[in-house]
C-alpha cells in the first residue's frame, strides 16, 4: 500500500537502524556476522601479535635495548671470543709491549676450570665469608690483603684471626687458587697472544657472595656500570671465575657488557670463566640479584711488574 511505504522514512545505507530495519532479508543477516567474524579474527590476530612482540621484548631484555646472550647458562662452551676495538684507556698508561692490550675484547670458556674445582674454590668462599659478612647485599673476601665484609666495614682476617686463621684455611686451599689462577692467566696470554710470564696477578683480587638483601653502604652496590681499568687502575686483563649457577643457585645477577645499541650478557654457572681487557672497550655491570646466592672470584691481571702481587700463601 503506496500510502503505508511512502509513510516509512529511509534509514541511510549502512546505519544501525537501516540493519534492524532488514530482518526478513537472508543476505542482510549474514553480512554482519561475516563482518563480525571478520573483526573477531582480527582481534585475535592483533592480540597474537601484540603478545609475541611483548615476549620478544622481554627476551631481549625489555627496556635495556637488544641484548643479546654470549653465554647461555645451560651451555658448555670451549670457548668463544669475541674481538673489540680496543679504547685509549691504555694509552694514558705506560705501555708494556707484547702485553699491554692491542688487541682488546671478551672471551668466555667453561673447559678451562671443572666443576669440581669450582666446588672447591666455592668453599674456600663459603668457609671465609662464613667469618663475616656484609650487612648489605654484598660481601667480599680478598685472600691477598685479607680484607673481609663485616657489618658495614671490612676487617682483615689475618690481623683479627691471628693463627687461629689455619684452622680455617688449608694449604690444600691456597695451592687450588693458584693452580685456578694459572689456568686463567694461560688462557688469557692465548686468547689475546701474549707471553703467559709478561702478566702479573694484581690487587684486588678477591671472592665475592651477593644476594638480594638491600645495600647498606656504597660497598654493598655492585651492579652500577663501570670500567675496571678506571676502578682498579692497574688491571689490564680481568678475569671472572663464577662458582655458581644462574637460574639454580641465584636469579638476576647476569653479568652485562654494555654497548650502543646492544647489550650483551653472560649467564653465570660454576666453572665458567669469563676473561676481558679492562678498559673501556668492555664497559659492564651486574644485574641485581633477586634471589638466592651468587659466589664469584675476580682474579685480574697487569703488565706493570710494579703492580704485581704474589699469590696468596698460607702462613
Ligand atoms: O661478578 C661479576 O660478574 C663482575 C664483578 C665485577 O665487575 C668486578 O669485580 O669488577
Ligand atoms: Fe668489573
Amino acid at each position: 500500500m503506496a500510502p503505508q511505504r511512502r509513510g516509512a522514512p529511509k534509514a541511510p545505507e549502512g546505519s544501525g537502524a537501516a540493519e534492524r530495519r532488514r530482518p526478513s532479508s537472508t543476505k542482510s543477516v549474514r553480512a554482519p556476522r561475516e563482518v563480525q567474524r571478520k573483526w573477531l579474527r582480527t582481534s585475535v590476530l592483533g592480540a597474537c601479535a601484540v603478545l609475541a612482540g611483548l615476549l620478544l621484548w622481554s627476551i631481549m631484555g625489555g627496556d635495556d635495548g637488544v641484548t643479546e646472550v654470549l653465554a647461555h647458562r645451560g651451555e658448555i662452551l670451549p670457548g668463544r671470543f669475541i674481538e673489540v676495538p680496543c679504547s685509549e684507556d691504555y694509552d694514558s698508561h705506560r705501555r708494556f709491549e707484547g702485553c699491554s692490550p692491542r688487541k682488546c675484547g671478551r672471551g668466555i670458556t667453561d673447559t678451562v676450570i671443572t666443576r669440581d674445582e669450582a666446588q672447591r674454590i666455592r668453599s674456600i668462599a663459603e668457609k671465609g665469608l662464613s667469618l663475616g659478612g656484609s650487612d648489605g647485599g654484598a660481601s667480599i673476601l680478598d685472600l691477598h690483603s685479607g680484607a673481609l665484609s663485616v657489618g658495614k666495614h671490612f676487617v682483615n682476617l689475618y690481623r683479627y684471626f691471628g693463627d687461629k686463621i689455619q684452622t680455617v684455611f688449608s694449604e690444600e686451599d691456597f695451592r687450588l687458587y693458584r693452580d685456578v689462577r694459572q689456568k686463567v692467566q694461560l688462557t688469557i696470554a692465548q686468547a689475546f697472544g701474549i707471553s703467559v710470564s709478561s702478566l702479573y696477578l694484581t690487587k684486588p683480587t678477591f671472592f665475592s657472595r651477593i644476594n638480594s638483601t638491600e645495600a647498606r653502604t656504597a660497598h654493598d652496590e655492585y651492579w652500577h656500570a663501570h670500567v675496571d681499568k678506571v676502578t682498579y687502575g692497574s688491571f689490564d686483563y680481568t678475569s671472572l671465575l663464577y662458582l655458581s649457577d644462574y637460574l639454580d643457585d641465584f636469579g638476576g645477577g647476569r653479568f652485562v657488557f654494555m654497548e650502543e645499541g646492544a647489550n650483551r650478557t653472560v649467564e653465570p654457572r660454576a666453572g665458567r670463566v669469563s676473561f676481558f681487557t679492562s678498559g673501556s672497550e668492555n664497559l659492564h655491570r651486574v644485574e641485581k640479584v633477586q634471589w638466592g646466592t651468587r659466589y664469584a672470584v675476580t682474579i685480574a691481571f697487569t703488565c706493570n711488574p710494579d703492580h704485581g702481587i704474589a699469590d696468596p700463601v698460607f702462613t
